[in-house]
């Protein structure tokens, strides 16, 4: 990321730009029978903050989130993480984008069941011949509180540490961004409340930048700003979103 792919808003400091997309459409299918899944959306997320997304079902959250983070690609418009247009890369750049420079956490874990914690916690890295700032590990596995499951295999954790296990293989890379989509969805409500607090810390004491989909209100009043679609466009923002004040402005796009 350079200086100059800043957000500017009146009256604060110049942010840098973790990601964002410009005028960014997405159609699936052709002609009448297309769906328009994102309809001319300009929107970006800075650098150190943790913003959620939201919005009723079949609004283009998902199809927002895939987009940003090069899991697909734009029909028409721009999508970027930093300076980088995504559009200028190749399928192989992508992946190597998506490996060094994002990290992901998913409903599902998508643990390895045969490494240890500390083997799947490392294993991008370690596909990419990089060596783990020890520093930095010891950093996350301090805030993650993993330090007496390192050694572990999947099935011998809980599924909160097994979550936790893959919030620290998101991290472990110090990625541009993080994106989780639906990352609570499969959690009780401690253990996502525990996830939520991890992402909070990520971004307040660690200087991380969080993406999420979520339907959940209580999740989204984590965040520092919500992004809220309908029908494929952004309708509504809000920030430092509180738990009431999200429901409202769902119940209001029906949802
Ligand atoms: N691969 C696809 N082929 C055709 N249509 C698709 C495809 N993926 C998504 N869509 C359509 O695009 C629109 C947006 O879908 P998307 O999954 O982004 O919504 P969402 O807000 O994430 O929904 P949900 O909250 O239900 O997960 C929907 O109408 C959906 O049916």
């Amino acid at each position: 990321m350079t200086s100059s792919n800043l957000a500017t808003q009146p009256g604060t400091t110049a942010r840098a730009v973790a990601a964002g997309v410009e005028r960014a459409r997405k159609a699936y299918g052709s002609d009448s029978a297309a769906v328009v899944a994102l309809d001319d959306v300009t929107v970006d997320f800075a650098a150190g903050a943790f913003t959620a997304i939201m919005g009723p079902s079949g609004s283009g959250k998902s199809t927002l989130l895939h987009c940003l983070a090069g899991l697909d690609t734009l029909t028409s418009g721009r999508a970027y993480i930093g300076d980088t247009d995504l559009a200028t890369l190749s399928d192989n750049q992508l992946t190597l984008l998506r490996r060094d420079r994002l990290g992901f956490v998913f409903q599902a874990f998508n643990l390895l069941p045969t490494l240890t914690a500390e083997e799947n916690i490392t294993l991008p890295a370690d596909l990419a011949g990089r060596r783990v700032d020890r520093a930095w590990f010891d950093q996350i596995i301090d805030t993650l509180r993993l330090h007496d499951r390192l050694t572990h295999r999947p099935a011998q954790l809980s599924g909160g540490q097994q979550q936790r296990v893959a919030v620290a293989r998101a991290l472990a890379s110090k990625p541009d961004v993080v994106f989780g989509d639906e990352p609570t969805g499969a959690l009780d409500s401690r253990t996502s409340a525990e996830l939520l607090g991890f992402f909070r810390s990520a971004v307040d004491d660690l200087g991380q930048t969080v993406v999420m989909v979520t339907h959940d209100p209580i999740a989204a009043s984590y965040a520092d700003r919500v992004i809220f679609l309908a029908d494929g466009r952004i309708v509504d923002e809000m920030t430092g979103p509180t738990r009431d004040g999200v429901l409202e402005t769902m119940k209001r796009l029906g949802d």
